[in-house]
């Protein structure tokens, strides 16, 4: 309810904003967690995470996130999106880790429904999606960059991106994982997923989870001139073919929201997961000690 609010306001104070951009001819606007600017070529808005330390995708980050691209979605001008970070070294860390630890039940099932929300929203946008993966990327990360139409990684080996869930004793959820059958094929995906592969960029190329890699300082330049390879293509039937590819795999998870919602919540409440959930966030924190 608090957050639907919310929500409302912050559309209704982004249009404010974008109106007053239009007329200084900035165009550019932000909210906490997600900046949006949309200088440089036309009908392109490049969207970065700037939620530090590590862009994990909290409730906050999650709905700010919905809320920017739904204002681009409705602003007929943008074409094209290329989702990157402004937290060194760290595109994203994924889902946040205390959005589904220690909470109760209907925070979990809040916090999901939110999940299937951006992903719904970006898996099947109509705009030309691509990301340029300047960090780390497990997980919930990796799902953001596999919404893409491309991928551009910068080539360092510090990097690593892939669905590593069952690392932390958890189940990618079956739109995780079509997702990613879709992206790399079954047999791939099967390995890494039990597995929790997360692979360094040249691995990362090798089994198509990115499509190119580059140096880090060309990160963004690349994904520009992929950009304008992909806007000289009429809108109409990029968008009928892109729909084509992606409406079935929407499509499943949208007929079963609701179940997944509770599988999700009853699933992650359980004490074995929570515990599982528990040793994973000291292991993160013995790490940095
Ligand atoms: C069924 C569900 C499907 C699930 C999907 C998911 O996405 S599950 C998600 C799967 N995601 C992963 O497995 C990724 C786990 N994270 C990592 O592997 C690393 O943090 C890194 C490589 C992203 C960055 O390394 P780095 O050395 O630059 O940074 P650092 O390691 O020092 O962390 C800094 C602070 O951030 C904290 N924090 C980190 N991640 C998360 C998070 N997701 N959330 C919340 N917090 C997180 C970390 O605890 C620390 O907190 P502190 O102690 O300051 O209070």
């Amino acid at each position: 309810m608090a957050l639907a609010a919310a929500r409302r306001l912050l559309l209704h104070a982004g249009s404010r904003l974008g109106r007053r951009e239009a007329v200084d001819g900035a165009r550019r606007f932000a909210n906490k967690r997600v900046l949006v600017e949309t200088e440089g070529p036309a009908g392109v808005a490049v969207m970065k995470l700037r939620n530090p330390p590590v862009n994990s995708l909290s409730l906050e980050c999650l709905t700010e996130f919905t809320i920017s691209l739904e204002k681009l979605e409705n602003d007929k001008s943008i074409r094209g999106v290329i989702l990157t970070s402004e937290c060194p070294g760290i595109f994203s860390a994924g889902l946040d880790l205390l959005e589904m630890y220690g909470r109760n039940p209907a925070h979990y099932a809040e916090y999901w429904k939110n999940v299937q929300e951006l992903w719904l929203r970006l898996y099947t946008s109509n705009m030309i999606l691509v990301s340029a993966i300047n960090g780390a990327s497990p997980a919930g990360g990796c799902l953001l960059a596999l919404c893409c139409d491309y991928r551009v990684m910068a080539d360092n080996p510090k990097y690593t991106i892939g669905l590593n869930e069952s690392l932390l004793g958890i189940v990618a959820p079956f739109w995780f994982k079509d997702m990613y059958v879709n992206t790399i094929g079954h047999r791939e995906a099967e390995r890494a997923l039990q597995l929790g592969t997360l692979f360094p960029p040249a691995e990362a190329l090798k089994v198509g989870v990115v499509d190119e890699l580059v140096p880090e300082d060309k990160v963004h330049s690349k994904a520009r001139s992929v950009m304008a390879k992909w806007l000289a293509i009429p809108d109409h039937s990029r968008q009928l073919t892109k729909n084509m590819m992606r409406k079935a795999t929407a499509d499943n998870l949208i007929k079963q929201r609701e179940a997944d919602i509770q599988n999700f919540t009853s699933f992650i409440s359980k004490d074995s997961i929570q515990k599982s959930l528990h040793m994973y966030l000291e292991k993160l924190k013995q790490k940095k000690g």
